[in-house]
């Protein structure tokens, strides 16, 4: 393979530009063109691809910087429909023009379902993002536990999850921790022990919303910060239970913080922060806030007078607060262990693209023996009877739903990724870095103006025959 494409999509991650790092100076090695398609699936959608060398005569462009979270290709979650012959041939005639071989995909379950029909005509493979870690299986068999059901009201298609009919061995997990994740929970941790300290002084009952819109791996991810109680979407809310739950905590301590995970469901399985029907290109659900709806309930419940009686707080309401870490979870620079393995899957994903493993997807796994390696899966073992790619739900046996905390196997689970996952370098950035005098003095100079610069479009190359990018 000559030449190659890249493009990210779906949600970004503070590890995405380390992937593509890994990748380029993969291909380096290889002696293979790159080419980086911008804005994800969109950019093969617009019938003037914009496009960039990631290395010119085999050398990494310098805007393409490991540790600076983003990417530098830009995302989105457009939707190419395969159902509409069309647009697939379009995509198929602009990525032959470009002279591109195969593609790389950076992204997460999404971004692997929207592979599907483009690997029916090229190489594909996919190198794992995501920040709410749900790409990949808790065991092979998993796919075989989503069942199709028809909504009686819409008469949408929806699927559903079967319990687990397995029992959990952590060296069963297809793609333990998928890059982005580990940095995502280092700011929530941070965001958890921050809100405690004032909430402590305040007598105060916190709730911090974090994303993770079908799986509760964040909110597992920030019992690192020690909130009281951890509340994760695959476990519907028993609201009575919680609320006592509430009450012993704040009479006793005065103070109360709670995690709740984006995609939290009542007993009837409706999401609490589903209260807009508004959904994204990619067709998720845009949540409006989880917090806010547990927080007017336990106003509600609660009421005034528990607070006035232990003369802490005249209103409820002002007894309560929420906080969403949001955004932040996504951004800045990635943590050693996402900078280190997302670099690595980068490149294992050119290694399985030139030997043409056509719908591969590179993965991190961790056994006792190797500890973390990456390796490979065929994509078709993540996909279910009716070939559809679902998130990974946080298995049940990681939370312990009566103390609202990880389980033993949680914690076992989340110190394997964690244990070593900051650098000395993740500290010392901030002793040399934050407080530098120069960023007073400067504009903050972004990485799009430099790649700006580098952009070409198809259309000023011949639209008939193929144009040499390079
Ligand atoms: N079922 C599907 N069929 C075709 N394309 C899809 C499908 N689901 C998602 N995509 C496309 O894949 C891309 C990424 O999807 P999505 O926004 O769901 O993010 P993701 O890859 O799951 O990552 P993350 O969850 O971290 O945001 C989007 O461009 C979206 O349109
Ligand atoms: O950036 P947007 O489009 O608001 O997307 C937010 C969503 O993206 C994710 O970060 C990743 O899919 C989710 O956790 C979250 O619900």
């Amino acid at each position: 393979m000559r030449r190659i494409a890249l493009l990210t999509a779906g949600g970004d991650t503070p590890a995405l530009n380390a992937t593509i790092f890994g990748a380029v100076e993969r291909a380096n090695e290889l002696r293979v063109q790159v080419v980086g398609i911008i804005k994800g699936f969109g950019g093969l959608l617009d019938p003037n691809v914009p496009h960039l060398r990631l290395n010119p005569l085999y050398s990494t462009i310098p805007e393409l910087d490991p540790r600076c979270g983003g990417t530098i290709l830009g995302s989105s979650r457009t939707y190419i429909d395969d159902s509409h012959a069309g647009e697939l041939q379009l995509v198929k005639k602009r990525l032959d023009q470009l002279g591109i071989e195969g593609l790389i995909c950076i992204g997460g379950d999404g971004t692997l379902n929207g592979m599907q029909p483009i690997s029916q005509f090229m190489p594909c493979v996919l190198a794992p993002k995501t920040i709410d870690n749900d790409l990949g299986l808790n065991y092979l068999d998993e796919p075989n536990e989503w069942v199709r059901e028809v909504d009686p009201e819409s008469k949408k298609e929806k699927f559903r999850k079967l319990p687990s009919k397995q029992d959990l061995d952590l060296e069963d997990i297809v793609n333990f921790a998928t890059p982005g994740y580990a940095t995502a929970v280092y700011v929530c941790v941070q965001g958890v022990q921050r809100i405690r300290t004032t909430a402590e002084s305040h007598r105060r009952i916190a709730i911090v919303e974090v994303m993770g819109r079908e799986s509760g791996y964040l909110a597992l991810g920030a019992a690192y910060g020690q909130p009281d109680i951890i509340l994760i979407p695959e476990i519907p809310l028993d609201y009575e239970r919680f609320e006592r739950r509430v009450r012993d905590l704040y009479d006793a301590q005065k103070n109360v913080v709670i995690v709740i995970g984006e995609g939290l469901r009542d007993q009837d399985g409706k999401r609490l922060g589903d209260i807009s029907q508004s959904v994204d290109p990619a067709g998720n659900i845009i949540f409006s806030g989880a917090a806010e709806v547990l927080q007017n309930m336990l106003v509600d419940s609660m009421g005034d007078h528990y607070f006035v009686s232990r003369k802490r707080h005249e209103q409820a309401a002002a007894a309560t607060f929420t906080r969403k870490i949001g955004h932040t979870q996504r951004g800045g620079r990635p943590i050693r262990f996402d900078r280190y393995y997302a670099t690595q899957l980068g490149g294992k994903a050119v290694d399985l693209l030139v030997q043409r493993q056509n719908n591969y997807v590179a993965i991190l796994q961790w056994n006792e023996q190797q500890g973390f390696h990456v390796s490979s899966i065929n994509g078709n073992a993540l996909r279910d009877s009716w070939r559809g790619i679902h998130p990974r739900l946080l298995h049940p046996s990681f939370y312990d739903e009566h103390r609202y905390q990880p389980s033993k196997l949680g914690v076992n689970y989340l110190s394997r990724i964690f244990d070593n996952a900051i650098g000395s370098d993740d500290l010392e950035i901030l002793r040399e870095d934050l407080f530098d005098t120069g960023h007073l003095k400067s504009r903050y100079q972004s990485v799009n103006v430099g790649i700006h610069k580098h952009i070409r479009y198809l259309s000023s190359g011949n639209e008939e025959g193929p144009i040499d990018p390079f």
